[in-house]
């Protein structure tokens, strides 16, 4: 190598992050509205959207709610907000506007809340952060809701801005793989990853396609502060974000899909889904492994045992949950993170995953002050999420020892 090349080589490698990129603070929000108990929806979803007369379809989404493992979620949508816009009930009125009204602003305020968190946690102030990655369904305008995020919280001018639209519920998982990659090609960057979903876009009365959607989704945000070596002195390194893949699953393109329409955003989630990603998700880990290997330079890190990791999976609905399970043949409790936020919250599409992050810490915590010496806790770990696509993205994670 000439002298000028190795001089530029080495400039170059200052420029990158040192050691793969690590969550620094998590921040989950919800909107302050009533919380609807699972076992009260369909009651009340055919009260408020005046179906009672269509039995059949109400019978159906009770028989779906139970087995949904869901036991509340919260929702920004009232019965005020219904008052004044009856259009919300009937897919053929124009309402595509009046609902994007609503979320242009509620969509960048729940995501600020959970944002406040995180920064408070990460210790350092607003205007520290370098780049922004914001990931939601629920906007269709620009500019959107990450410069409206950005002026919320502070954010210096030259923050730079990144918006992931209709990601569905691989959003927040892509989202964190492109901090990785930022947070690792730039060195000193902070990225402030924030997902908010709100289901008013999706909101209307029921129809024979639709009462999954409706017995699934939930609303909620999550913001996740990353970056790369070195740290300062108060950063606290929550997860390591050693290596990501996304993969798609070739022939799919049906089977999972958003479609914004004049009345708003519709789903489809075909029932095949689950066994979809049951037939997929092994190679994708084995892959994301692999590549985990080349990353730490150790060929053994690609050699793992399911059981020996710990797990943060989307949890897309109940049986998706089950079949991963069981082709991983998982032991019971492995997915307790990902069950107990579907539970809690329901499907927040793009921003559940980061509440099993939280969720998945708050229980290391537990278990870690619980433990006694010869016991030793997962170090390695995988995250997964699912979307359209079907997409699949896959990190490996690891829980750095002094955690
Ligand atoms: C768009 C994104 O990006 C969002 C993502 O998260 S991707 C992943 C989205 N999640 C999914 O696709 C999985 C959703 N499915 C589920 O959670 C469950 O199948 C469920 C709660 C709906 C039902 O649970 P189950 O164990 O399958 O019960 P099962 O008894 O077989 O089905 C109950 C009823 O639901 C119906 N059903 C199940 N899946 C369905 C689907 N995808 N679409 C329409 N109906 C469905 C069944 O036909 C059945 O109807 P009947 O009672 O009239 O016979």
């Amino acid at each position: 190598m000439t002298r000028a090349k190795a001089r530029m080589h080495e400039s170059r490698s200052m420029e990158h992050g040192e050691g793969p990129a690590t969550v620094l603070a998590i921040g989950t929000a919800n909107p302050s509205g009533a919380i609807v108990p699972q076992d009260e929806f369909a009651d009340q979803f055919f009260r408020v959207t005046k179906s009672e007369h269509l039995t059949y379809l109400k019978e159906k989404l009770k028989r779906i709610c139970q087995k949904t493992g869901i036991e509340k979620r919260r929702f920004h949508m009232t019965e005020d907000i219904l008052r004044a816009h009856p259009e919300f009930l009937d897919r053929e009125l124009p309402s595509l506007d009046a609902r994007i009204d609503i979320v242009a602003t509620e969509v960048p305020k729940l995501a600020a809340s959970a944002a406040a968190k995180a920064i408070a946690e990460w210790g350092r102030p607003a205007t520290d952060i370098t780049h922004l990655v914001f990931s939601t369904y629920s906007g269709c305008r620009a500019p959107s809701a990450d410069l409206q995020l950005a002026s919320l919280l502070g954010l210096r001018h030259s923050v730079c801005r990144t918006i992931l639209s209709l990601h569905g519920c691989y959003g927040g998982a892509r989202a964190l793989h492109l901090a990785k990659d930022l947070a690792e090609n730039n060195r000193g960057a902070r990225v402030l990853v924030a997902c908010s979903e709100i289901t008013l876009v999706c909101f209307g009365g029921p129809d024979g396609g639709n009462l999954v959607g409706h017995a699934l989704f939930g609303d909620g945000a999550g913001a996740v502060i990353v970056g790369a070596g070195p740290l300062d002195a108060g950063e606290r390194p929550l997860f390591e974000m050693v290596s990501a893949t996304q993969t798609t699953i070739p022939g799919t393109e049906h089977a999972l899909g958003m479609q914004v329409t004049g009345g708003g955003i519709d789903f489809h989630l075909a029932i095949q889904v689950p066994m979809l990603l049951g037939h997929n998700v092994e190679h994708c880990l084995l892959d994301a492994f692999a590549s985990s290997a080349a990353a730490v330079g150790d060929d053994d890190a690609g050699d793992v045992a399911w059981n020996d990791l710990f797990w943060a999976v989307h949890p897309g609905g109940r049986p998706i949950l089950d079949k991963i399970e069981a082709v991983l043949k998982l032991e019971p409790g492995k997915l307790a993170a990902s069950r107990h936020v579907l539970r809690e919250y329901g499907n927040m599409s793009g921003a559940t995953i980061v509440f099993v992050l939280d969720e998945l810490r708050r229980r290391r915590r537990e278990e870690e002050a619980d433990r006694d010496d010869d016991h030793q806790l997962a170090e390695w770990g995988a995250m997964l999420a699912f979307g359209p696509g079907i997409t699949i993205e896959t990190m490996v994670l690891r829980i750095p020892r002094a955690n």
